[in-house]
């Protein structure tokens, strides 16, 4: 029986048998159809943020910070766990505060948040933050709707933050949202997306995640947009943030990893949505993820078992079923 709001991965040794092969990472295989891919891949664990903010009912601050307790024990190197976003945008996010501080922070694992402007960095610094990110989009009527300006304008105020950063040696991720599709202008122009890619990482930004945020990209829009991007941004400083809205994360993913992309954000259980992005799904799952770069060969330093457990607690907290399909299926074996 599928249980209505996730499942404890407590395996009895008969199934742990039956499915180990789920939790090992020594499989051969070094790429896919004579590609190169990656050894390693850094998993940046976006759940406590992109995955919740979109919730309609208030998630108690004691269970966003198990959460991310439990990711913490799972071997993620890097876990987003909440924005100094205004509480009136996104009230999900109103007790980052309290998430900063209440946390159990280990010292091999970094815990950005999103600092739309100079009052979310002082208030983020303050709260013990060491790493912030800042997000901009390559489509203007998203940027208006998400953020309340233009491109442009937010760019102005990205590098306040920058200076401010700077000065206080934290280091800066930077997003592009709606890199494959905007839910209000539809289509969006690769050339767009490089345009703010160069921008934010002419900034300073140690790397640029590329977000497809309301999921529509294929493996053939993925590329044209990398071509693009890359040629403004080296590789190494790219990493891609997919939503799975239409199924196509992980084949969007592969296509990345193929291009030499080795950063791939997620969420776990395949949380999420954004809140400016109506019907947009979650996050490609960690999970997912996690057993397709174990399959290929690729480390992440994840253990899959803990992880399974890490989503198991989420879902049951938000009394709901798990997005990941790796989850799902290990609940029926
Ligand atoms: C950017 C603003 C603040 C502009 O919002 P605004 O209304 O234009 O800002 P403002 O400067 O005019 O200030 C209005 C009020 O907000 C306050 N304020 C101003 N700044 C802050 C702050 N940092 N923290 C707390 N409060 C703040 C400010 O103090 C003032 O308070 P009042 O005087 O009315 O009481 C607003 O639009 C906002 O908070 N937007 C957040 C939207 C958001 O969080 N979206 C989801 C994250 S992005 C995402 O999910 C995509 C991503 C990253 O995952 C990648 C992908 O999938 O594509």
């Amino acid at each position: 029986v599928f249980p209505q709001a996730g499942c404890d991965v407590q395996l009895s040794a008969a199934t742990t048998a039956r499915v180990s092969f789920l939790y090992t990472d020594e499989a051969p295989v070094a790429g896919v159809a004579g590609q190169a891919l990656p050894e390693k891949v850094k998993i940046v664990e976006v759940g406590p943020r992109d995955g919740l903010q979109n919730e309609k009912t208030i998630v108690p601050t004691e269970t966003k910070i198990h959460l991310i307790d439990m990711l913490s024990e799972t071997g993620l190197p890097v876990i987003e766990a909440t924005s100094f976003v205004s509480p009136k945008w996104v009230p999900q996010m109103a007790d980052q505060v309290e998430v900063m501080k209440g946390i159990c922070k280990k010292p091999e694992v970094s815990y950005p948040v999103l600092t739309p402007n100079l009052k979310g960095f002082q208030a983020a610094v303050k709260a013990g933050a060491s790493e912030v990110a800042i997000f901009g989009a390559a489509s203007e009527l998203f940027s208006k709707k998400n953020i309340n300006c233009s491109v442009d304008e937010s760019l102005q105020r990205f590098d306040e933050v920058m200076k401010a950063a700077k000065e206080a040696g934290v280091p800066v991720r930077g997003y592009v949202s709606c890199v494959l599709g905007c839910p209000y202008e539809g289509k969006v122009a690769p050339e767009k997306v490089a345009h703010v890619a160069k921008r934010l990482y002419a900034m300073g930004c140690y790397e640029i995640s590329l977000g497809d945020t309301i999921g529509v990209g294929t493996p053939g829009s993925m590329t044209l947009m990398l071509e693009a991007v890359s040629r403004e941004v080296p590789v190494s400083a790219l990493a891609v943030h997919c939503h799975d809205t239409y199924g196509q994360a992980l084949a969007n993913i592969l296509t990345a990893l193929q291009m030499g992309i080795n950063v791939v954000d997620s969420s776990v259980a395949g949380l999420g949505g954004c809140p400016y992005a109506q019907g947009a799904s979650g996050n490609v799952a960690t999970e997912d993820v996690v057993y397709m770069l174990h399959g290929l060969g690729i480390q992440t330093g994840v253990d899959l078992s803990k992880l399974m457990n890490a989503g198991a607690f989420i879902c049951r907290s938000l009394n709901r079923k798990t997005n990941s399909k790796v989850a799902q299926a290990t609940c029926k074996l």
